[in-house]
């Protein structure tokens, strides 16, 4: 079994694949290491033989969970690391080194799916856009705060923006204006990354003319996906970059 681990800013998203990949076997989101192997441990009849991962956290951070997957599951991590060129895809940074591996995984996993230009969105902890174009050349994008940043700045820096996290839930069955602090705040920051992704796409049609693949990913893909008919939701497309980028044989 193949354990794969995507460590975002706030949460390790993890699953784990059958020696050939063609099955995916388990899998979950945690938000610390001591939580990801305690999932791990509840696994019935685990048996990592390899793993592989990507991290956006500091390099120490990343070491730690290296070393931890020593001792615990006696794996070597293979960590993605950053290139200027896979295959076909060139990565367009000024300095490649600089571009997060999370988006350069995503930027190859969805080249490999769509075979043609195309616009990547995630939404996490920050939301992120990259256009690949036709030929594979890394054009760029563009990072915001996401919706868990957006929240959190509110409430820090004003007084009177409180409301229940179990209302916020409810407050997004629709967009209407809302009513509530509750309502107001979760719908104007779901419309500020709808606003985002609306943008993106303009700016794709205008780069690629003869046409592109939209992929949506992240946790919070749903809540923009009806902005771009057509677009790919695929939930695992870190997981198919980072196969493509430490292939395990
Ligand atoms: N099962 C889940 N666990 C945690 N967050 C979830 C889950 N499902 C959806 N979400 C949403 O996903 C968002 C976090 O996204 P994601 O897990 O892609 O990123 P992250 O690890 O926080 O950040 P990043 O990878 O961008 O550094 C949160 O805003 C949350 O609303
Ligand atoms: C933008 C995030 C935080 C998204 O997870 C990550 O890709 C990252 O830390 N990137 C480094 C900065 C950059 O991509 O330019
Ligand atoms: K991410």
């Amino acid at each position: 079994m193949i354990l794969e681990l995507d460590c975002g800013n706030s949460f390790i998203k993890w699953r784990v694949i059958s020696e050939d990949g063609s099955q995916r076997l388990f899998a979950g989101v945690v938000d610390s290491d001591s939580a990801l192997f305690e999932s791990l441990a509840a696994a019935p009849e685990l048996r990592v033989s390899r793993c592989r991962l990507v991290s956006v956290r500091s390099d120490a951070e990343t070491e730690q969970l290296v070393v931890r997957l020593r001792e615990l599951l006696g794996v070597e991590a293979v960590c993605a690391q950053s290139a200027s060129q896979v295959g076909m895809v060139r990565n367009g940074y000024e300095d490649f080194r600089r571009l997060g591996l999370d988006r350069w995984l995503a930027v190859l996993g969805a080249y490999h799916l769509g075979q043609r230009a195309c616009l990547v969105v995630d939404l996490g902890t920050a939301v992120t856009a990259d256009f690949i174009s036709a030929d594979g050349m890394h054009q760029g994008g563009f990072i915001c705060p996401g919706l868990p940043l957006m929240r959190d700045q509110l409430s820090t820096h004003t007084r009177r923006i409180r409301y229940d996290r179990q209302v916020a839930l409810a407050a997004l069955q629709e967009l209407e204006p809302g009513r509530s602090t509750a309502e107001a705040v979760e719908r104007g920051c779901v419309l500020m990354l709808r606003g985002f992704v609306a943008e993106q796409l303009l700016q794709a049609r205008a780069r690629f003319p003869e046409g592109f693949e939209v992929f949506l990913t992240g946790g919070d893909a749903d809540l923009v996906r009806d902005v771009v008919p057509g677009a790919q939701v695929v939930t695992d497309l870190v997981f198919v970059g980072l196969a493509i980028a430490c292939p395990l044989s």
